[in-house]
């Protein structure tokens, strides 16, 4: 069976001062695949991401998507099919459920924050019978987010990690980068995003997980790669990788970042 490509990392650094925060990755992501992402506090999970959906530039390194060359801001890489959540909800809180998801399924087409501005104003997230609702009752269905048209700054911080995966998946990317999801979900909070990811991933898209959550994690995803220190430790099946002495050593041994949170 062919497998194809959908995202290639080669050699990926980023510093910060002194710190190598990702030192030298490589990665590939295939078609319809969830790879995990785990590792301490400090390890470099972020700072990967960061480098992967353009919120940080890459010290050295190369990147494609579907075989072309990745490159500059998120705005752009967005419109090349990458999505991504963030560790701390983005979302805009004056705003409802229904108008943060709307804002990304046009994320793609309004590049920056300027032109969702401007999209808002011109009624490009008013589209009546068009296809965004048809993506809004699907994703926000899926998700369970309840009442559409509640504020985002009234939600829990739970609600609010739901809202943003629904918003990333609205963009129908080929790549969902999602960190840390989990983070105070609540047990229905987990089982929908897990149900989202099972989803997106049968859909034939690639979803790249990050959390601290490592039994979550080893439930979802077909492969994981274990950071340490900015390094790929492990990179393989995710029993192998729990049950593997680098796993033991990352994380129970000693001279290691702090324990997982
Ligand atoms: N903007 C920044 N400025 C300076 N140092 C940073 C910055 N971002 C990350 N770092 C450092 O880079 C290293 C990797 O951090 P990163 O947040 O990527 O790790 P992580 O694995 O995501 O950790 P956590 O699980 O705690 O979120 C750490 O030493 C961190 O202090």
């Amino acid at each position: 069976m062919t497998t194809t490509t959908l995202l290639e990392g080669t050699g990926l650094g980023k510093s910060y001062g002194g710190v190598r925060a990702v030192d030298g990755v490589s990665l590939r992501l295939s078609a319809g695949e969830v790879l995990g992402l785990i590792g301490p506090n400090g390890a470099g999970k972020t700072t990967l991401v960061d480098l992967l959906d353009g919120a940080q530039p890459a010290d050295r390194g190369t990147l494609s998507i579907r075989g072309r060359r990745l490159t500059g801001p998120p705005s752009r890489r967005a419109r090349a099919g990458l999505a991504r959540t963030f560790q701390h909800p983005h979302l805009a809180l004056d705003l409802t459920v229904r108008e943060n998801i709307l804002l990304g399924a046009a994320a793609p087409r309004l590049a920056g924050i300027g032109g969702l501005l401007g999209g808002l104003a011109a009624g490009a997230l008013r589209p009546a019978g068009s296809r965004f609702d048809a993506t809004l009752r699907q994703v926000a269905g899926a998700l369970d987010l309840g009442d559409l048209g509640r504020r985002c700054g009234d939600l829990t911080l739970g609600e609010q990690r739901l809202v943003e995966v629904a918003r990333a998946i609205a963009q129908r990317p080929s790549v969902l980068l999602l960190d840390e999801p989990f983070a105070g979900a609540d047990a229905t909070g987990v089982a929908a995003i897990s149900e989202a990811v099972r989803a997106v991933r049968a859909q034939g898209h690639g979803i790249i997980l990050v959390d601290h959550n490592v039994d979550i994690v080893a439930s979802l995803v077909d492969r994981i790669m274990l950071l340490r220190s900015g390094t790929v430790v492990f990179d393989g099946d995710p029993a192998e990788c729990l049950a593997s002495p680098e796993m033991q050593d990352v994380y129970f041994g000693t001279g290691g970042e702090n324990v997982v949170a």
